[in-house]
């Protein structure tokens, strides 16, 4: 595996990367950046991954969220990938619509032509990335959390409720909680995993609760004002599942704020706080 290092800036004593490589996943180039806190000189540091929504590449996080000087002072290592595959080949929505295709990978493997060559960002996140990274710098993948937003929200919780072991803190801002409840899900899951809805469970945080529970607690803030609220992010439906099966679920219902990078970046110190207090002990 070789990466190219396509920019490094110092931010707060730490290195921000930015790193192109040929996805074996995703069969194409795949770009993701990497804060690396000063820690890393003296010991291996533990691992969080920030998952984004649509639209995003690995830029939005690194450039809007503010999250290097707290990341920096915990000591912990921020991994923000693609949401999708890209380049010459990769299909993408016909009409050209935001919520499907390129930066709308939706965090799973497509089994649908002519997704499935490319689409594979469950294996990609999961898999390819700590593997590489491992290889690359002085990181302790037994100390891994995930966080994201939006899409990238969904992504964080199935990811860490399919990978109870691998994860050992979750959160998400404003995500969409059960994408088989709502046009965008629906959308996406329909055109990478095909019509039959059971295949859909196992990217559903709402449908894997209900099913399976989850032995972790669960941390999310959600903007009142998000415009997406009401009809794509149903957080309401996993306050119920998440009652419905024990688990133990901290939803902030933040007055005011929207569904932009102006609220992450108020409440990301929080959830770096929270993830520390996982992965630093
Ligand atoms: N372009 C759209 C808005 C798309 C949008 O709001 N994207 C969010 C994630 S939404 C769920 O996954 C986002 O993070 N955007 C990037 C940013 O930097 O804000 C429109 O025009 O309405």
């Amino acid at each position: 595996m070789t990466i190219e290092i396509l920019e490094e800036a110092r931010v707060f004593e730490g290195r921000q990367l930015r790193i192109k490589h040929v996805s074996a996943s995703c069969h194409c180039d795949m770009v993701f950046s990497v804060f690396l806190p000063p820690q890393i000189e003296q010991q291996a540091v533990p691992v969080l991954w920030w998952l984004s929504g649509l639209t995003c590449n690995d830029q939005n996080f690194v450039t809007k969220a503010g999250a290097q000087r707290v990341a920096a002072e915990l000591g912990i290592a921020v991994i923000a990938p693609d949401t999708s595959p890209r380049g010459e080949g990769v299909p993408d929505d016909s009409e050209g619509a935001w919520d499907f295709g390129l930066g709308a990978g939706f965090y799973v493997n497509a089994t649908q032509a002519p997704f499935d060559q490319y689409y594979r960002m469950y294996e990609y996140i999961q898999q390819e990335l700590p593997a590489l990274v491992q290889n690359e710098f002085n990181l302790d993948l037994s100390r891994q959390g995930i966080f994201g937003h939006s899409m990238g929200g969904h992504g964080a919780l199935t990811l860490a409720l399919n990978n109870p072991q691998q994860y050992r803190s979750v959160s998400a801002f404003a995500p969409i909680c059960a994408p088989s409840q709502c046009a965008w899900g629906q959308k996406a899951l329909a055109a990478y995993l095909g019509d039959d809805r059971a295949a859909w469970q196992a990217h559903d945080a709402v449908a894997l609760i209900e099913s399976r529970g989850f032995d972790k607690p669960i941390l999310v803030d959600q903007g009142l004002a998000d415009s997406f609220l009401e009809n794509q992010l149903k957080p309401e439906l996993l306050h119920a599942a998440c009652a419905k099966q024990s688990v133990s679920l901290t939803l902030n219902h933040r007055a005011g704020y929207d569904h932009s990078y102006y609220f992450i970046s108020t409440f990301m110190e929080e959830h770096l706080r929270y993830h520390s207090a996982f992965l630093n002990r």
